[in-house]
Parts: structure tokens; sequence; C-alpha cells
């Protein structure tokens, strides 16, 4: 049963649950929590002070692993809703990143919540592309589009 407060990663089943952006079993990951907000999706993140790059702005490789895991997330959530499929239902979508750009428009404090909001592009077939905007204190300060692909049998063979 899937309700309003639910994340999206909340579903990921336990096999696929150890992403080191997304999966809420990875003790040292990001952990990120993803949900619905009308047709858009928002991922809040508070940084770490280890997360540093130039003193007091983050790491763009946080960013971009951010916008990573909130967009595939996005994907499979925007699959399952175009289906009118319940999240824990048979069989799963898995997304995996086909391409991730990342266009870093301006520092992103450290020190301050992130919110990241997505918008589904296109569905094609198994591609779902995904726009993602990071803000800082209602700023975009880097703007992200991932291509996400439905990962096939053959996966890593
Ligand atoms: C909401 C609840 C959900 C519950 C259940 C969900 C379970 C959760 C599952 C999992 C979660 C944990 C995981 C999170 C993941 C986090 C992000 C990562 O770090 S992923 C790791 C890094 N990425 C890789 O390692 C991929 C390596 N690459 C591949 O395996 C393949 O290249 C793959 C699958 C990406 C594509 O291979 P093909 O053979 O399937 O692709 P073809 O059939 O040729 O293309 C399909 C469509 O995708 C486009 N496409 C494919 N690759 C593209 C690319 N690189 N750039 C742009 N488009 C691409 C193609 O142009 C095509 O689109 P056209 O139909 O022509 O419009």
């Amino acid at each position: 049963m899937t309700t309003s407060d639910d994340a999206f990663q909340d579903h990921y089943p336990e096999n696929v649950a150890q992403c080191y952006g997304c999966g809420r079993l990875n003790e040292h990951g990001h952990r990120i929590r993803t949900c619905w907000d009308g047709d858009e999706t928002v991922t809040r993140f508070r940084p770490e002070p280890y997360h540093t790059s130039v003193p007091g702005f983050a790491y763009g490789g946080l960013i971009a692993s951010l916008i990573d895991c909130h967009s595939t997330g996005s994907a499979a959530a925007a699959m399952y809703r175009q289906a009118g499929r319940d999240m824990d239902s048979q069989p799963p979508f898995r997304f995996v990143t086909g391409s991730l750009h990342v266009d870093f428009l301006k520092p992103t404090p450290l020190e301050c919540e992130l919110e990241l909001r997505g918008q589904i592009k296109e569905i094609k077939g198994r591609k779902v592309v995904v726009t993602t905007s990071v803000l800082a204190d209602g700023v975009v300060t880097a703007r992200g589009e991932v291509v996400a692909v439905q990962m096939p049998d053959s996966f890593g063979s």
C-alpha cells in the first residue's frame, strides 16, 4: 500500500537497497528520500561538513550524485504512476542511469538544506528522461538531466 508519506526508496526491494546514493540499507550512503509533490518529485538533503569543495560550498560530485539518484527514483515512480500500479506490485520497475548531465550554475552553499525538484520530461519504452533542479534557499544552483533506462535482465553480464 502506497501513502503520500512514503518515499520511493522505501519500496526498493532489499536486494537493490544498497545503492550509495539512495539505498536505505547503505549506512555509509546518502540515503535520499524522494516523494511526489503534484507532478514534480522532491528530495531534501542537508550536506555534511565533509561534503565540502571550496570552503563553504558543496562538492560537485555530491550534487551530481544527488541528481542521479533523485532522477532514477523519479523515473521508477513515474513508470508506476503511468501504469496505474502500486509501487510494491510485481514485477518491479528497476532503473539505472544511462546518462547524467549536470550544469553547475552557481556555487551551492554547504550549510543549507538542499531541495531537488524533478520533472518527468519523457517516457518512451524503457527510457525515462528526468530534469532535476537543485535549490539552496530557493535559488537554483544546479540543473541536471538524466536518461534513466529500465535495467535489462542481462545487466552486469
Ligand atoms: C519507485 C519504486 C521503485 C521500486 C523498485 C525499484 C527497484 C530499484 C532498482 C534499483 C535501485 C538501485 C539502483 C539505483 C541506481 C542509481 C543510479 C546508478 O548509479 S546506476 C549505475 C550506473 N549506470 C550503469 O551502470 C548503467 C550501465 N549501462 C547499461 O547497463 C546500459 O547501457 C543501459 C541499461 C543504460 C542501456 O542499455 P540498453 O541496451 O538497455 O539500452 P537500449 O535498449 O539501447 O536503449 C533504450 C533507450 O535508452 C536510451 N539510452 C541508452 N543508453 C543511453 C545513454 N547512455 N544516453 C542516452 N540515452 C541512452 C536509448 O537511446 C534508447 O532510447 P530510444 O528508445 O532510442 O529513444
